[in-house]
């Protein structure tokens, strides 16, 4: 019997950034493997400044790498997200791959329940039904019914990370992506989040995650990988941002 592949097989993965005003390059993380199997929680470690964040945007595909491979299984196929055109990244990003930072993009007059609702309208589901369940997990986060209609652009830090959340959440991705989740949350909040996280891994989702505290999660996690120190170098290469 053949074993099975991973969803996701980062290879040999390096992230510099060009500090003009130094003349310098810095290496966010270099040479970072490893595999992650459907429905797996995998926790990233690291002091400050680690790279933790970088390679979780690398994969994204915010940051393209200097080096290596993000090998994904989509739906449609193998594809190689360090390498992949920014028209298939940008497919992915709306079907498949969810990031969750611990700010919410929050558009101007746009209500928290249609905000959190939209993901269900793009995936062809009815208004009705969408608000429905866009209510229900403002509700399980913790968000008071009198703000469903408000604009999330006024609401507290916390109250915005909860809608960022209830939107992120509301459809399971095959592969999720967790910068800091738990930041700004109450207590009442984290339950809910591990509770939905715990949901989401049982349906087969893959997760990789950074938390400052790893407790809030610890139930979830499967496999951790800790990011080494980082070099500063004076070497020039070229600088690859991307603008997705
Ligand atoms: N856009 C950028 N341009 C230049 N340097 C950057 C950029 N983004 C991150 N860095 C640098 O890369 C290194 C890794 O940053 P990153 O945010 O990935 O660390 P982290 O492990 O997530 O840290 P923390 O635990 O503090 O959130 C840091 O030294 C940071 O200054």
């Amino acid at each position: 019997m053949t074993a099975p592949m991973p969803l996701l097989r980062v290879e040999g993965l390096s992230k510099t950034f060009r500090m003009y005003h130094l003349d310098a390059m810095l290496h966010a993380f270099e040479g970072v493997s490893f595999d992650l199997f459907k429905g797996e929680f995998l926790l990233l470690r690291g002091h400050n400044g680690a790279g933790k964040s970088t390679l979780l945007r690398t994969i994204w595909r915010s940051y393209r790498p200097v080096a290596g491979h993000v090998w994904y299984q989509s739906g449609l196929g193998d594809i190689d997200l360090a390498n992949a055109a920014d028209v298939d990244i940008a497919l992915l990003r709306r079907r498949e791959i969810g990031f969750v930072t611990q700010f919410l993009n929050a558009r101007p007059r746009v209500a928290a329940q249609d905000i959190v609702a939209e993901p269900l309208l793009l995936a062809g589901y009815g208004q009705a039904e969408a608000l429905e369940q866009a209510r229900h997990w403002l509700d399980q986060f913790g968000v008071r019914p009198e703000l469903w209609r408000a604009y999330p652009s006024t609401f507290s830090g916390g109250e915005q990370q909860k809608v960022n959340l209830a939107r992120a959440l509301i459809l399971p991705q095959r592969l999720l992506l967790l910068d800091e989740p738990t930041a700004s949350l109450d207590v009442g909040a984290r339950a809910a989040l591990v509770r939905r996280l715990r949901d989401l891994k049982s349906q087969g989702v893959a997760i990789i995650g950074v938390f400052h505290h790893p407790g809030d999660v610890a139930e979830l996690i499967d496999r951790e990988i800790n990011l080494a120190t980082r070099v500063v170098s004076e070497q020039t290469e070229r600088e690859d941002h991307v603008a997705l």
